[in-house]
């Protein structure tokens, strides 16, 4: 994929974001949204860690979330499904709604939240399982026992992580005899297969090398057509090339946010433009 390809494709799929670009106001008109942020604040003990953040994640689309390290880019993502709840310390005010409820209400069931909100980390966690029972794994907890229904899940699990055709002979080996490339995609076979709504994405690819990363993107662009996504990557150009909206993030603070091409050639912030144009720092 060149990024010259990409940027007509994201003009393509963002038709009628942008009445006029110039403005850089975020029109949401054209998209359904699948995640709204409002007034979000976190706290790790005494450290404000996410200040005052308002976004909206559009559905069927990638977001990217972009920034320096420790700009808070994780901490956001991991709020979409409460990961940050296992953090003893971690405070949160604001509200996150999913289809429009806060994911914060107290009533909330936090396992059915992770059923919906499916997340991939930076390093592959393959379960110490065989292929086929990584991917049967969500579908087992939730007491589906069928043989058929269970193989069926996990061919089309493994096609939408486009990986079928590499293990399909092999489905009862164990998963760690898998490249770090196919185990990645077996994790998202794995999310998958409980049909998320939203699949969280850290760093997907910064253990896989470039082949590997390559076909992670490939992979990510198809699943928008099922899935909304958002990804955080240090990574500017897999963001520029997979995403259609970016977020720029810098000391707990969103900075900007807009679709990816403006983002990257018309940055409004100059902190964007030192940022995107390396000169941060
Ligand atoms: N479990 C934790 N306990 C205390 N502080 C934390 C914890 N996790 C993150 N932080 C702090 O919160 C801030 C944001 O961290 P976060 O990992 O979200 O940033 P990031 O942008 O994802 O960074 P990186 O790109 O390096 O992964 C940092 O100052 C970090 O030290």
């Amino acid at each position: 994929m060149s990024s010259t390809n990409n940027t007509t494709k994201s003009h393509g799929i963002m038709n009628g974001f942008f009445a006029d670009s110039s403005q850089k106001k975020m029109d949401f008109s054209k998209e359904s949204i699948a995640l709204e942020v409002e007034n979000l604040q976190l706290y790790y003990g005494k450290v404000h860690a996410l200040q005052d953040i308002d976004i909206k994640i559009p559905s069927r689309r990638v977001t990217a979330f972009i920034g320096p390290s420790g700009c808070g880019k994780s901490t956001l993502l991991r709020c979409f499904n409460r990961m940050n709840d296992l953090i003893d310390i971690c405070r949160i005010e604001g509200s996150i709604a999913l289809d429009g409820r806060n994911i914060y209400d107290r009533n909330v069931d936090v396992t059915e939240l992770r059923r919906r909100v499916g997340m991939v980390f930076q390093k592959p966690n393959p379960f110490p399982k065989s292929i086929f029972e990584n991917v049967a794994y969500g579908l087992r907890l939730q007491g589906v026992k069928e043989k058929k229904k269970l193989a069926q899940v996990v061919e089309h699990a493994l096609r939408g992580a486009a990986l079928w055709d590499e293990v399909k002979d092999r489905l009862h080996e164990n998963a760690f005899g898998l490249s770090g490339g196919q185990q990645q995609r077996l994790v998202v076979a794995r999310a998958v297969a409980i049909e998320p709504e939203v699949i969280l994405l850290d760093e997907p690819c910064s253990a896989l090398d470039p082949i590997s990363t390559a076909k992670i993107e490939e992979l990510i662009f198809n699943l928008k057509e099922k899935y909304t996504i958002v990804i955080v990557t240090h990574n500017m150009q897999q963001a520029a090339r997979v995403s259609d909206y970016t977020a720029y993030m810098y000391l707990g603070k969103l900075i900007e946010y807009m679709d990816t091409v403006s983002l990257f050639t018309q940055p409004k912030e100059k902190a964007t433009e030192d940022y995107i144009t390396g000169r941060f720092g």
